[in-house]
């Protein structure tokens, strides 16, 4: 099944295209005859073009969002790396279903849905509305053994690359990734360490609340999952088997999916971004589909935005997860993509357009 899967995906990525350039640039002149200063609203005009590449169109849309959220645990919690225990993990995504989280607050002012994915919650979910891609019950302690399997890696992204698509289909015009997981800032660390190949120590936080022994703890559960596995940078898959969680697979595999079904993908905190290195590592052309939110609180998120050259619009020390911070990103892409579809142009006011000088 392995072999399998690793077809597929090797398959699966051959069919990303480049942006279409003739959309992109049909944007930028769109843009440019909008009566205002030239570049006025910065990287948002530059983002809204991106997404007329991804959409292969210079009529974009954003009508039709949602932010998926991967769900899973982490057995690495027993080194005491969280300050919460993993029971809290299935409370949270029930709670998604319930629309009482954080993240179903903020989408529910920019009409967004929330779509919870079990994709490996530790115990047995009742509450309806949660997407059953269940890989396994929580991921083993890598301090002791691989995490996972490298089929069960697989088989979880796979599980995202069909979810774009479906969501694709369903007419989303752009999706949000986010993640519930007590313990995934430990396993986004480990993995951020070996695909930057920087100590630890240079890329691992408090995540959602440690003491500095506690840091400390973590740090060395990193270490010592490291020293067990020797994970090679240029093997994503054995990279996210070894250390990783069921939730980053996912993300990776819905990032990859948005490249290959052509839908926009928008990155949140660090889980999503270890989770975009992974699907640059796998398929490099992916980067092109991912557009930056926030730049959060764990040091880790400022180097994992350089090495994706992508910049990261809102500042504000996130740390949150379940994709609050990318949710954060729709009502500014509204209101640019606005001024895009409504206001007035050059022309219309009878006013000389600016040139590029
Ligand atoms: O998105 C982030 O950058 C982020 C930073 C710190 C914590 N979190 C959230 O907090 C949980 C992980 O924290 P921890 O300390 O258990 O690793 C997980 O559910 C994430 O959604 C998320
Ligand atoms: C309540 C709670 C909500 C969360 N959302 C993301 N991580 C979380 C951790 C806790 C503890």
């Amino acid at each position: 099944m392995e072999e399998y899967y690793q077809r597929q995906l090797d398959c699966l990525c051959g069919q990303v295209r480049p942006l279409s350039e003739e959309a992109k640039e049909a944007s930028v002149c769109h843009w440019d005859g909008i009566a205002k200063p030239l570049n006025g609203l910065g990287r948002f005009e530059r983002i809204l073009t991106q997404i007329a590449g991804i959409q292969r169109t210079e009529n974009l849309s954003l009508d039709r969002k949602a932010v998926v959220v991967f769900c899973a645990d982490n057995g690495v919690v027993e080194e005491g790396v969280s300050q919460t225990d993993s029971s809290v993990t299935a409370i949270v995504t029930e709670n998604f279903a319930r629309g009482i989280a954080s993240v179903n607050r903020m989408a529910s002012t920019v009409g967004a849905e929330v779509l919870p994915v079990d994709i490996g919650v530790a115990g047995e979910l009742h509450e309806p509305g949660i997407r059953n891609m269940k890989v396994d019950f929580g991921t083993k302690n890598f301090c002791r053994e691989m995490a996972m399997t490298r089929e069960q890696a697989l088989e979880a992204i796979h599980n995202g690359i069909a979810l774009a698509g479906e969501l694709k289909d369903a007419g989303y015009d752009i999706l949000a990734v986010g993640e519930m997981g007590i313990g995934n800032t430990t396993t986004s660390s480990a993995i951020a360490s070996v695909l930057l190949d920087v100590d630890p120590e240079a890329v691992t936080g408090k995540g959602a609340g440690l003491s500095d022994e506690g840091l400390t703890r973590k740090i060395d559960a990193i270490r010592r999952g490291i020293a067990l596995h020797h994970p090679a940078a240029d093997d994503p898959i054995g990279v996210l088997a070894s250390l990783g969680g069921f939730d980053i697979a996912g993300m990776t595999g819905l990032m990859l999916g948005g490249a290959i079904s052509r839908i926009p993908v928008v990155l949140d905190g660090i889980i999503s971004e270890v989770a975009g290195l992974l699907a640059m590592a796998i398929c490099p052309q992916t980067v092109s589909y991912l557009i930056p939110s926030h730049l959060g609180k764990e040091p880790a998120c400022a180097q994992i935005y350089e090495r994706l050259h992508l910049e990261p619009v809102i500042h504000g020390n996130l740390a949150l997860g379940e994709g609050t911070g990318a949710v954060m990103l729709f009502p500014l892409l509204d209101m640019a993509w606005e001024v895009y579809k409504e206001n007035s142009t050059f022309e219309d006011i009878h006013v000389k357009a600016y040139e590029k000088l």
